[in-house]
């Protein structure tokens, strides 16, 4: 009767079948994405640290590094966390009281103790890595060198890290390791690209490193260094140059000037206006001007400057010798170096110096660098401390030698010319991390570097996951097409009933 007749609309989506369907296809998704994404998810980001002592010839610094551990094999990326810089002088300097030298490196292992959280202590390797002050001091009284390790090595050994020794490294280590840093925090390692020369100038040694179409290491092999490194093989040259640091450069400067044993040297290195009274045995104490001490020496001379660059870089040029060479081609002192190539990164007390003296840019020609060099040099020594109030006056007084051995260096010992000179970059840190030797050689120990490139997994976690949600998503209503023989008949009348 049609009264009692019900008209019902029917939507055959809302069959116990298409219902049933549904929910467990829809759980299924859920279900497989969650497990595919969580499954090859990152891990949460744990770091692991490592830690190196600089201990130069000027001071000792300590630097933390730190990476995501989850990376394989610890390809992550290793960045600086922390540097200390130790109070006092470079271990070298403990010579007489060696016990004082590992008490000093107290306070920068308080300070990374507290950087790096406690349950990562114990597997934190920590190695102390000496450079020139102390191959200076091995080479004058290795008994005194040996005190000073074993000094230092007692005290580290009573931190939480796990330590690694204690030890010189090489003057060809320090260029290569100091390369690698560079490179590496540039990226050009791992992208194969050309690379950066690096130029490290330290207190008693300097070293240049380089790659050069024109070297292969058959001539003066003792200058090559071979890598390969993320399946791309390099051959490195590198020298490092002892007593060539400036500090040390500049008692060989003073070396040459009072080899009569005089009363008074006039210094065209120094501020005019600038005296001091300087010890004789404490100048010619290191073997990179023993031999040249007067005999009998005075005790005592009086420094005074005279502030002329022309004349300094004259005094400058009297330790290079810029004429014996048995190769192909020399920078200095009978060294082979092949022609440059590239930029280069210089670091250390390049930076310090021409950073003071604002001439980092290197598109100033050469000219006016050496013109700003000569008025500074020409200044009055009372007018730079009344301009220069808050810089240590040791600095402050040896900017004017600094920047001029920097220059001579440069141009007539490594052979920069006003064309290549701006491909120098004067640079102290690369992406927040110092440029040093100290990165490089905790990648080696570490193995952190590998030679061959590393397996990339074919996709990048997000495309991976949007693939499988695409993927399933497509299953899915397959699938609810392919039960169509099964859906109930529907049209787009109601259905009468
Ligand atoms: N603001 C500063 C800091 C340091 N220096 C100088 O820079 C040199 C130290 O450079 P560094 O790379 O720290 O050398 P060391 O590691 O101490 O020396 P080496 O590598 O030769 O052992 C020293 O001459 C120091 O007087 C400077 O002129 N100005």
């Amino acid at each position: 009767m049609s009264a009692q007749r019900e008209m019902k609309e029917k939507n055959p989506w809302h069959t116990p079948a298409t219902i049933i369907i549904t929910v467990i296809g829809v759980i299924a998704i859920v279900a497989l994405v969650t497990v595919a994404v969580l499954q090859n998810k990152p891990l949460p980001k744990k770091y692991k640290y490592g830690i190196v002592l600089d201990a130069g010839s000027s001071h000792t610094a300590l630097y933390i590094y730190g990476w995501p551990a989850e990376k394989v094999n610890d390809t992550g990326r290793v960045v600086q966390v922390h540097s200390c810089k130790v109070k006092g002088p470079g271990i070298s300097s403990y010579a007489s009281a060696p016990l004082n030298a590992g008490e000093s490196l107290k306070v920068c292992m308080l300070e990374a103790k507290d950087q790096v959280p406690s349950k990562r202590h114990q597997e934190t390797p920590l190695y102390l890595g000496a450079t020139a002050g102390m191959r200076l001091l091995n080479i004058e009284n290795s008994t005194a060198s040996d005190g000073v390790f074993q000094a230092v090595s007692q005290a580290l050994q009573t931190s939480p890290f796990s330590f690694q020794g204690a030890r010189i490294i090489s003057g060809q280590e320090e260029g290569a390791f100091g390369w690698v840093t560079v490179n590496y925090l540039d990226d050009r390692l791992k992208q194969g690209l050309e690379t950066t020369g690096a130029l490290d100038l330290g207190g008693a040694s300097t070293q240049i490193s380089f790659v050069s179409d024109n070297y292969d290491g058959s001539e003066s092999p003792k200058n090559s260094v071979t890598f390969r490194l993320y399946g791309n093989d390099y051959n490195l040259y590198t020298h490092s140059f002892l007593c060539y640091g400036k500090d040390q450069v500049l008692r060989m400067t003073l070396a040459h000037q009072t080899q009569s044993g005089p009363a008074t040297v006039l210094d065209p290195c120094f501020h005019r206006g600038y005296t001091a009274i300087k010890n004789y045995t404490v100048l010619y104490d290191t073997p990179c001007v023993s031999d040249r001490k007067p005999q009998p020496a005075p005790a005592s001379f009086n420094h005074t400057g005279t502030g002329d660059f022309q004349e300094c870089q004259r005094v400058v040029r009297n330790v290079f010798n810029f004429t014996d060479c048995k190769y192909s081609r020399c920078s200095f002192n009978g060294v082979f170096q092949p022609s440059l190539q590239g930029p280069f990164g210089a670091f250390s007390a390049y930076y310090f110096v021409m950073n003071f003296l604002n001439l980092t840019d290197t598109s100033t020609p050469l000219e006016d660098v050496k013109k700003k060099i000569t008025n500074y040099c020409a200044t009055p020594w009372e007018q730079i401390k009344e301009q220069y109030p808050h810089i240590k006056q040791k600095y402050l007084a040896e900017y004017c030698f600094s920047g001029t051995y920097i220059i001579t260096l440069l141009t007539e010992g490594y052979n920069f010319t006003s064309e290549n000179y701006p491909n120098i970059k004067f640079i102290k840190k690369i992406k927040d991390s110092d440029a040093g030797w100290t990165l490089g050689y905790m990648l080696n120990l570490t193995n952190m570097i590998p030679a061959e490139a590393p397996d990339k997994p074919p996709l990048p976690h997000g495309g991976y996951v949007s693939i499988v949600t695409i993927i399933a998503i497509l299953l899915f209503v397959l699938i609810i097409f392919s039960l169509r023989p099964i859906w109930p008949r529907c049209s787009k009348r109601p259905q009468i009933i």
